[in-house]
């Protein structure tokens, strides 16, 4: 079974008991979770939840207050706020990219404008382009170096629903081809496409029925 291979290769994510709050307020009260290689994983919650703030503590982005975590391999990182100067274009961000990956080419970067459909504003100014275009550029700016472990906050808010499709197939190439991938969403339509979904609720990670065995653990 893939799940049972997948799962025979160690966590490039391990996270234990993490905490966080704001001020006096608790957002993540023990937060525990494994990413391995091949694996889609889910995680939603109610606006507040504090999923924005697990995964920046789990980028780097953001300290927790106590517990661990610990990354390994590549990362690639879609946050739910873009990236994005509005005066440079879609091709002057690649190359901002390109050279802070230091990366030689960017072939898999042109295979992203491709497959999300974008090609035609490589020379457009990002103050010219629509919201899900933006996003669209958001989401290949965290993909264009091969990453091995990829964190996505709302990683398809405005997109259309081809594109919405679209972004689905890329996610599962992505785990096929090895990659861990983290989805965090409001929204739980897409549960039959992951190998595990977490509900993120009082600052606890639960698993929730919908949990599929594709490539799960067993
Ligand atoms: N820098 C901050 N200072 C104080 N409180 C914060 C800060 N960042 C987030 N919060 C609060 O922490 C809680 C969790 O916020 P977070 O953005 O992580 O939630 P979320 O689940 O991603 O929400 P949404 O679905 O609306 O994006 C919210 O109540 C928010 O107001």
């Amino acid at each position: 079974m893939e799940g049972g291979a997948v799962n025979a290769i160690g966590p490039v994510l391990e996270v234990r008991k993490v905490c966080k709050r704001y001020r006096q307020r608790p957002v993540l009260r023990g937060v525990s979770l494994e990413l391995r290689p091949g694996e889609l994983v889910g995680i939603v919650g109610e606006n507040g939840a504090g999923k924005s703030t697990l995964l920046r503590i789990l980028a780097g982005d953001l300290a927790a207050d106590s517990g661990m975590v610990r990354r390994t391999g590549r990362l690639g990182c879609c946050p739910q706020e873009t990236v994005l100067h509005p005066a440079f274009t879609v091709d002057q961000h690649l190359r901002f990219f390109q050279a802070a990956y230091g990366i030689s080419r960017l072939t898999r970067a042109c295979e992203l404008l491709e497959e999300l459909n974008f090609s035609d504003y490589r020379y457009e100014r990002v103050e010219a382009l629509s919201g899900g275009t933006r996003q669209k550029l958001n989401l290949t700016l965290a993909l264009m170096h091969d990453p091995q472990v990829l964190l996505l906050d709302e990683p398809y808010q405005g997109f259309d629903w081809e594109t919405y499709l679209r972004f689905w197939e890329l996610a599962a190439a992505l785990r096929d081809r090895g990659c861990a991938v983290l989805v965090v969403s409001h929204l739980a339509y897409d549960a039959s496409r992951l190998s595990t979904l977490y509900r993120l609720d009082g600052g606890l990670l639960h698993k929730t029925e919908w949990t599929t065995t594709v490539g799960a653990a067993s």
